[in-house]
């Protein structure tokens, strides 16, 4: 079943709490970036964000760590409330060990891929994931163009995949709903949103219309 989850990075961070509370009827998860300023060129939140939105919602919290040695900063966002986190396969030198602490953690364990980085990377480490995160625009930033070569990235991580079930295919940066469809016909079955969905006057339209894709 495909997941929708609308990521806060363009939500009103005034409005935190009821921007979470608008979209937590329609959507599966919550997606959250975290940025350092140093993996990407912008520094966003921290755990003490992720306890927030934590008290403010029961959906699941998909953590999304755009930062260097992510390790030294799991115990604390799975803490705060975080049921699954991605880490960076640019960032991770023992990316084996990063997602065995995660599963340590109790919590679901994602790859994040940047564009320029091949899936086959994950072909080795494919039977511990949880879900795979393909970045369809370079982390950073939210309301960036679909990169559409993705596409096929996402397809190739579905055949790599074969039979099994897991790791599930995730798919961030870019989407709206030409771009939602034609990243689930090549394997996205979690569709990461932002400004599409918090940016727009009726967030849950917005995801209604993303769950037809
Ligand atoms: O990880 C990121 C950006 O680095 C994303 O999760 C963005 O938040 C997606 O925003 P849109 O492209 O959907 O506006
Ligand atoms: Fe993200």
């Amino acid at each position: 079943m495909l997941q929708i989850a609308p990521s806060i990075l363009s939500a009103d961070f005034g409005a935190l709490r009821e921007a979470v509370q608008g979209v937590s009827a329609d959507a599966d998860l919550l997606h959250v970036d975290v940025m350092d300023g140093r993996f990407v060129p912008n520094i966003t939140m921290g755990p003490q964000v992720v306890e927030a939105v934590r008290k403010a919602t029961d959906l699941p919290l998909d953590v999304h760590m755009m930062i260097v040695e992510p390790d030294r900063y799991l115990s604390d966002f799975r803490q705060a409330g975080a049921d699954m986190i991605s880490v960076h396969v640019e960032a991770c030198p023992h990316l084996e060990r990063t997602i065995d602490q995660i599963h340590q953690l109790g919590a679901l364990a994602g790859a994040a891929i940047n564009p320029a980085t091949p899936v086959e990377m994950l072909v080795d480490i494919l039977p511990e994931l949880d879900y795979v995160l393909i970045m369809s625009v370079n982390p950073g930033f939210g309301g960036q163009k679909f990169w559409p070569r993705a596409l096929e990235k996402l397809a190739r991580v579905r055949d790599l995949r074969g039979a099994r079930e897991r790791p599930l295919i995730e798919v961030d940066g870019g989407i709206n709903a030409e771009t939602a469809s034609q990243a689930v016909a090549h394997g996205a079955e979690i569709l990461v949103a932002g400004s599409y969905v918090f940016g727009a006057e009726d967030p849950k339209a917005r995801i209604q219309i993303l769950r037809q894709s």
